[in-house]
C-alpha cells in the first residue's frame, strides 16, 4: 500500500490538495485536460477548501465527475454534488460544461441517471481499453469497507458489465448511483482519502490483511491498474495509561 499518514485532517487535506494539483498539472501538460472524479461524504469538504485556495491551477482544463451520488435532488444537503458546489465548484472557474453531476435534476430516476452518466462518460471522458479512463478518482472509505457506493452485500459488487450502476443500499434505505469496479480500476490514478476517526479497525485490516476465510470487503476487491495511494489522517494513539 502506497500510504501517507498525517497527524490530523488539516495536514491530510493540505497534502492531498498538493498531490492532486501535481497530478492535474501533469495530466494537462500531457493531454490538455484533467478528468477527476470527486468522492462524497464529509472528508472531501476540507480537501475542497484547500484546493480552492491553490494558486496557478488551470481550472478551465479540469473536468469534474463524481464517483457516486445519493439519489436526492442536486440542491439537497445530502447531495455530493451540492457539497462539491458549496466547497469548491462555486469558488473556482471551471466551465459549467465541464461539471458532470450524476443526479442533474429532481425528476431523474436511479436507473435513468446511471444510464445517462454512462453515456456521458463514453462521450466526454478519455477511454482506455474501451472503458472510460479518468485521470484521477478520489475515494473515501467507510468503516464497513465500502468505497464510493460499493457497499457490502449489494448487487453492484458483481456488475462488471456496466460503467455506472444504480444500487439500493438496504442498510441506508436509500438508492445510490456509483461508478462500478471496471471504471474505478481503469483510472490512471486512484487516491483514497481517509480521515481515520472511527476507521482504525478497517485500516488495520487493510494493512494486515483479512482473517483467514473472511469475505473480502468491497474495498479489498478493488484492483486499480495503477495501484492506489492512501492519504490517511490518523489521530495519535492515546498516551499510555500512567
Ligand atoms: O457518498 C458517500 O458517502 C461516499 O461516496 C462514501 O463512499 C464516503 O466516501 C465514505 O462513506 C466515507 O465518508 P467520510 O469521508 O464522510 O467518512
Amino acid at each position: 500500500m502506497n500510504r501517507h499518514r498525517f497527524a490530523d485532517s488539516a495536514a491530510l487535506h493540505a497534502a492531498a490538495a498538493q498531490r492532486i494539483a501535481a497530478l492535474a498539472a501533469a495530466s494537462i501538460a500531457a493531454r490538455g485536460a484533467f478528468h477527476i472524479a470527486l468522492s462524497g461524504g464529509n472528508t472531501p469538504r476540507g480537501l475542497h477548501a484547500q484546493l480552492a485556495t491553490l494558486a496557478d491551477i488551470d481550472w478551465p482544463a479540469w473536468h469534474i465527475w463524481f464517483g457516486d451520488e445519493r439519489c436526492v435532488p442536486p440542491d439537497h444537503p445530502d447531495s455530493n454534488y451540492h457539497m462539491a458546489r458549496e466547497t469548491l465548484l462555486d469558488r473556482v472557474p471551471i466551465p459549467a460544461a465541464h461539471i458532470h453531476p450524476m443526479i442533474p435534476n429532481a425528476q431523474i430516476t436511479p436507473p435513468e441517471a446511471a444510464r445517462a452518466y454512462a453515456r456521458q462518460l463514453r462521450e466526454q471522458a478519455p477511454q482506455h481499453h474501451a472503458r472510460p479512463a479518468l485521470d484521477l478518482i478520489l475515494l473515501g472509505l467507510g468503516p464497513d469497507g465500502h468505497t464510493a457506493s460499493l457497499f457490502p452485500g449489494t448487487s453492484i459488487l458483481d456488475d462488471r458489465e456496466h460503467d455506472v450502476a444504480e444500487v439500493y443500499v438496504a442498510r441506508l434505505s436509500a438508492w445510490r448511483v456509483s461508478l462500478t469496479y471496471p471504471v474505478i480500476e481503469n483510472a490512471r490514478d486512484v487516491l483514497f482519502l481517509v480521515d481515520g476517526s472511527g476507521k482504525a479497525d478497517i485500516l488495520h485490516r487493510l494493512e494486515h490483511g483479512p482473517a483467514e476465510g473472511a469475505t473480502p470487503l468491497p474495498v479489498e476487491r478493488l484492483k486499480p491498474r495503477a495501484g492506489y495511494e492512501w492519504y490517511i489522517a490518523e489521530p495519535a494513539p492515546p498516551p499510555p495509561a500512567p
